[in-house]
C-alpha cells in the first residue's frame, strides 16, 4: 500500500542558538524553535496532511516539537511511539562544545571528519561527564548498547531495527505517519530511503521545523528521490546555514 512520510526535524533548541554540539544532552526549544514546530503543524493542514500515528524520540526537544505541530493542525491525539532508536547521534565528548571553538582547534579537516563523516566517531564521552546520560532512567534498559558516542553509520545500525518492526508496519497499513526526530537521525532514514551514498550523505543537512514529506510505495521506496519539503526555497536556505554551522 501506498503510504505517506513526513520527517520533522525539532524546532531550534537552546543549544542550536548557542552553536553547541548537542547529542544526547536533552536541551529544550528556544521561542523561536516553538514558533518553528506551530509554523510546521500549519503546513501539513495547509498541505492536507494530517498524521495518522506519530514516532518520536526520547528527547524534549522532538516530543515538544511534535506536540506543538500537532496541536496546531488539531491532531495531537493521535497514537504516539517513541524510542532511543530515534534520538540524535550520540556526539561522544564532543557534547556541550561550542561548534566555532572546535573547529579552530582541531582544523576544518577533523572538525567535518567529527560532523560528517560517515564512519569517523569523535572520542568517546566518559560516564562522569556532566553531559553523560550514563544513570539516565530513561535510559535504563539499554545496559551496555546505552552509546558514548555515534558517527552515522552507528545510529543507522541502531535506527534500522525500529524503522523495519514499529514504522513499516504503520507505512504498510497505509498510514501517515509523522516521524518527529534530529538533524542526524534523520538524514540516517534519508541516506535508507534514498539509498544515498556513504560519501554523498555528507552534503545533505535537515533544516528545523520544516516538514520533509514522501510518498512511498509499496515495498517503502520513494515515488519522488529526496521527498519534498513543504516550504522548498526557506529549507534550501535554512539546510546551507545548518552546513556552515562553526564557520
Ligand atoms: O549538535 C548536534 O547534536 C547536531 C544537531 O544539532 O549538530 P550537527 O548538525 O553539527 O551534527
Amino acid at each position: 500500500m501506498m503510504a505517506t512520510l513526513i520527517l520533522l526535524r525539532h524546532g531550534e533548541s537552546e543549544w542550536n542558538a548557542k552553536n553547541l554540539f548537542t547529542g544526547w544532552v536533552d536541551v529544550a526549544l528556544t521561542d523561536k524553535g516553538r514558533a518553528e514546530a506551530v509554523r510546521g503543524g500549519e503546513q501539513l493542514v495547509e498541505a492536507g496532511l494530517l498524521p495518522d500515528v506519530l514516532h518520536t524520540s526520547l528527547q524534549r526537544r522532538a516530543i515538544t516539537t511534535a506536540h506543538l505541530a500537532l496541536d496546531a493542525a488539531d491532531r495531537h491525539w493521535i497514537p504516539v511511539q517513541r524510542s532511543w532508536r530515534l534520538n540524535e547521534r550520540h556526539y561522544g565528548a564532543l557534547q556541550g562544545k561550542d561548534k566555532k571553538q572546535t573547529l579552530e582547534e582541531y582544523g576544518e579537516e577533523q572538525f567535518m571528519l567529527w560532523r560528517r563523516s560517515f564512519d569517523v566517531p569523535p572520542p568517546p564521552l566518559s560516564d562522569d561527564d556532566p553531559y553523560s546520560q550514563a544513570g539516565d532512567p530513561r535510559y535504563a534498559d539499554l545496559g551496555d548498547e546505552l552509546p558514548r558516542t555515534e558517527c552515522l553509520k552507528d545510529v543507522i545500525a541502531r535506527l534500522l531495527p525500529y524503522w523495519e518492526s514499529a514504522i513499516v508496519p504503520d507505512l504498510q497499513a497505509g498510514r501517515t505517519v509523522l516521524i518527529a526526530a534530529h538533524g542526524n537521525s534523520l538524514r540516517a532514514i534519508v541516506k535508507h530511503l534514498d539509498q544515498i551514498s556513504d560519501e554523498d550523505i555528507a552534503g545533505l543537512n535537515i533544516p528545523t521545523g520544516m516538514p520533509l514529506v514522501y510518498e512511498l510505495d509499496e515495498n517503502q521506496r520513494p515515488t519522488v528521490a529526496g521527498g519534498r519539503y513543504l516550504d522548498p526555497e526557506a529549507a534550501a536556505a535554512a539546510a546551507a546555514a545548518v552546513a556552515n554551522q562553526g564557520k
